[in-house]
């Protein structure tokens, strides 16, 4: 058994000499930029713009102008020259391009990622295991669920499974980006393994668990790549409510054609064409679908997984988070560090009714128990334990341990567990047990009680560290508004203590998988939307209960399948920077709302003087804005429309600065920004570009 401790150790240290740096920053660049470009141009496709129906109307006028500048007179008798119908078609087109751009340009960051991501995923060989002990080679593509395969060091991992023998040293930079090799071990929440990481020491054999297509690597491609980008039910909502807007101004310009005709003004149709589309909310029309794709994308630069957009805007609007204890606040290496028996039994006693309780317990915990003995010097019999029946810990039994072929009984586990144990089974709760849990419990440690047969031989204490920084993180979340409850396995002492250092608002002990369940769906049955982070198998149902379930990279495969989120560098704070990522999507859709539909309004009083003006020169009076001509003020109108996408290009994609303040403080704020703003920056704009037109003309 020395040889395990010694080997650990050794792992250990070779694990803290590797150093591991992969910058891989995604920023904008030429290629990105030249592609985006190309895409604009490929997405002006009708069967892609319908989708859109803001923009497919303007694409739809585009055509129309289009026909005009071959015959100004094919629909109805025209005053309008050629050169004006051009001028319309070429801004009515950079209009969809430029929408188009936008969009390509929120995709692009993505395909570059899933680009450098299918450079992993490159076919790798792996070493099957044989049922006859052999190994044979076989291509990973060929790998089923449920295949043994061996993985040396310096080999990839081949696709996703379970480590069900060995600990081993895993370089996950391929999928995490920058973070430093982690040490993946069977048994627990740390045995999970993911195609295209690379084993860096030591070896290990794995249960493979996804079979062809399905790995996590693929599910990660399609994700960044916006392949599975589905709309989310408030996109759905503004969409239609653009579209009924679009249909509202159209029927409006439609009837505006009889009201002219009847005071005998002749409106030509290129300019009602021109008219339509600035006062049909083309600025979010074109940018909506970027700034979701570009939220997405923020979360993916935090290193978090979303899988899909809805998840990433209850993130922004989440009222509780619900955390697991062990490995999600606290580092989740519970090892053992003391073996206190109780009155009237002696240390090494209760250290080999420790150990015997432990030999075939494949959980850290368990392992860390049979090294602590070991290091102590207590030796053991492996073949008296090989026929034992094992009993194998769950969350439910919060018990673990053997049955002896001569039918000695031994078991650890949680103290209350023990003690109901022991009672069913005729034995009595030794004085000093309490005494002993309670001084663990109240050091943040978990006590495991063991037993033989009825009677209690002593204490296990098993330590675990807190992450640092929790405390300040938790307060944010507090001044955001969000409560922070802790739900544990774990002993209520141990919780409270946990608790405190961690700073959360309220804790849960002595939790089983479904009091989790319980404890999210009162909190939704309030009415509020609940987050929950976790790690371990235990907690996949809850987190697929939430309305955000975050899972820790470093957690089971089960905890990852649940999520609709994962933290590729484990850490349970990383919600508060998706809190505040989900809230700034739906800030920037708001506020780039406000600002093009009141941009629409502003657009109304520049252009339709000038229409009238065209029809009848004496209303020469209507024009306020003093633009040089009617024509001049229509295109400007057109231009300001078309070229306010791009410049808005970076707020869509960065999102509006969120600041931690009341809803009420922040939408008022907004409305007076983005809403006054937008009435105001259209006159100004129209004007320059008059001013710019009648100098070039
Ligand atoms: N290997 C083991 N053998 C026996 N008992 C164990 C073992 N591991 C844990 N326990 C006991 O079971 C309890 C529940 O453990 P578990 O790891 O499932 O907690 P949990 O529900 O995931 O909560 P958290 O992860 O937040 O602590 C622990 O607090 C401990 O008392
Ligand atoms: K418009
Ligand atoms: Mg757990």
């Amino acid at each position: 058994m020395n040889a395990l401790k010694q080997n650990k150790e050794q792992i250990h240290q070779r694990h803290n000499r590797v150093q591991h740096h992969s910058g891989s920053k995604r920023s904008l660049n030429k290629p990105m930029l030249l592609q985006a470009m190309r895409d604009a141009f490929k997405k002006l496709n009708p069967m892609v713009m319908i989708k859109n129906p803001v923009m497919f109307i303007v694409e739809v006028g585009t055509f129309i102008t289009l026909l005009l500048c071959i015959d100004p007179n094919l629909f109805t008798a025209s005053d309008a020259g050629r050169g004006y119908n051009v001028a319309v078609f070429f801004i009515l087109l950079f209009t969809l391009l430029f929408a188009n751009f936008a969009e390509a340009l929120a995709e692009g960051r993505g395909k570059a990622q899933a680009d450098t991501l299918r450079k992993t995923k490159s076919d790798t060989i792996a070493y099957l295991m044989q049922k006859d002990g052999t190994v044979k080679q076989v291509a990973s593509t060929e790998l089923k669920k449920g295949d043994l395969v061996r993985v040396e060091a310096g080999q990839l991992i081949p696709t996703d499974g379970e480590i069900i023998e060995g600990l081993a040293s895993i370089d996950e930079s391929a999928i995490t980006g920058e973070s430093a090799p982690v040490i993946k071990e069977a048994g627990g929440d740390f045995s999970s393994v993911t195609g295209g990481t690379r084993v860096t020491s030591d070896y290990i054999i794995m249960r493979v668990q996804t079979d062809p297509g399905e790995s996590f690597l693929d599910r990660m491609i399609s994700l960044v790549e916006g392949a599975q980008r589905q709309k989310t039910p408030n996109e759905i909502a503004l969409t239609t409510l653009l579209a009924v807007l679009t249909l509202i101004f159209l029927i409006v310009i439609l009837t505006m054609v009889p009201m002219a005709n009847y005071l005998g003004i002749r409106l030509d149709l290129a300019t009602l064409i021109a008219l339509l589309v600035c006062l049909i909310p083309t600025t979010i029309g074109g940018l909506l679908s970027a700034i979701g794709i570009a939220g997405m994308d923020r979360v993916t630069q935090f290193n978090v997984l979303a899988m899909s957009g809805k998840a990433v805007e209850a993130a922004g609007d989440i009222d509780t988070l619900i955390l697991d204890k062990t490995g999600t606040i606290t580092y989740g290496n519970r090892m053992a560090s003391e073996f206190i028996p109780v009155q009237g039994v002696t240390v090494p006693e209760m250290t080999l009714a420790a150990l015997q309780a432990s030999v075939r317990d494949e959980t850290p915990e368990g392992r860390s128990v049979v090294e602590l003995a070991s290091k102590q010097g207590q030796s053991w019999e492996e073949s008296n334990y090989t026929n034992a029946d094992r009993i194998e810990f769950t969350a439910e039994t919060r018990m673990s341990g053997l049955n002896l072929s001569d039918g000695t009984k031994i078991r650890k586990g949680a103290v209350d567990a023990i003690k109901r144990y022991v009672t069913s089974e005729g034995g009595r709760v030794p004085g000093d047990l309490d005494e002993i849990a309670t001084r663990i419990a109240k050091a943040g440690g978990t006590p495991l009680a063991v037993a033989i047969h009825n009677r209690i031989y002593g204490v296990i204490y098993l330590k675990d560290t807190v992450k640092p920084g929790l405390k300040e993180k938790f307060a944010e979340m507090r001044a955001m508004g969000i409560k922070t409850i802790m739900c544990t396995g774990d002993n209520p002492l141990t919780a409270a203590t946990i608790a405190l250092e961690a700073g959360v608002d309220d804790f849960i002990a002595e939790a089983k998988p479904e009091d989790k369940i319980a404890a999210i769906k009162k909190e939704q049955q309030e009415g509020k939307l609940v987050a929950m982070t976790g790690d371990g198998t235990n907690d996949a149902p809850a987190l697929a209960q939430a309305d955000v379930g975050l899972a820790m990279n470093s957690g089971t495969m089960a905890a990852k399948e649940a999520a609709n989120m994962i933290d590729l560098d484990s850490d349970p704070t990383k919600l508060l920077s998706v809190v505040s990522i989900g809230k700034q999507l739906l800030i920037t859709r708001g506020a780039l709302t406000t600002f093009s539909i009141s941009n629409d309004i502003a657009k109304y009083f520049a252009i339709i003087p000038a229409m009238f003006i065209l029809a009848m020169p004496q209303l020469q009076a209507l024009n306020i804005m003093n633009l040089s001509s009617p024509q001049s003020a229509i295109l400007s109108a057109l231009i300001f429309n078309a070229i306010i996408i791009p410049l808005l290009i970076p707020i869509a994609m960065k999102g509006v600065k969120y600041r931690p303040m009341s809803a009420e403080r922040l939408l008022s704020r907004n409305v007076f920004i983005y809403g006054v703003g937008g009435v105001i920056v259209p006159f100004i704009g129209i004007k320059l570009i008059d001013l710019v037109l009648s100098g070039l003309m």
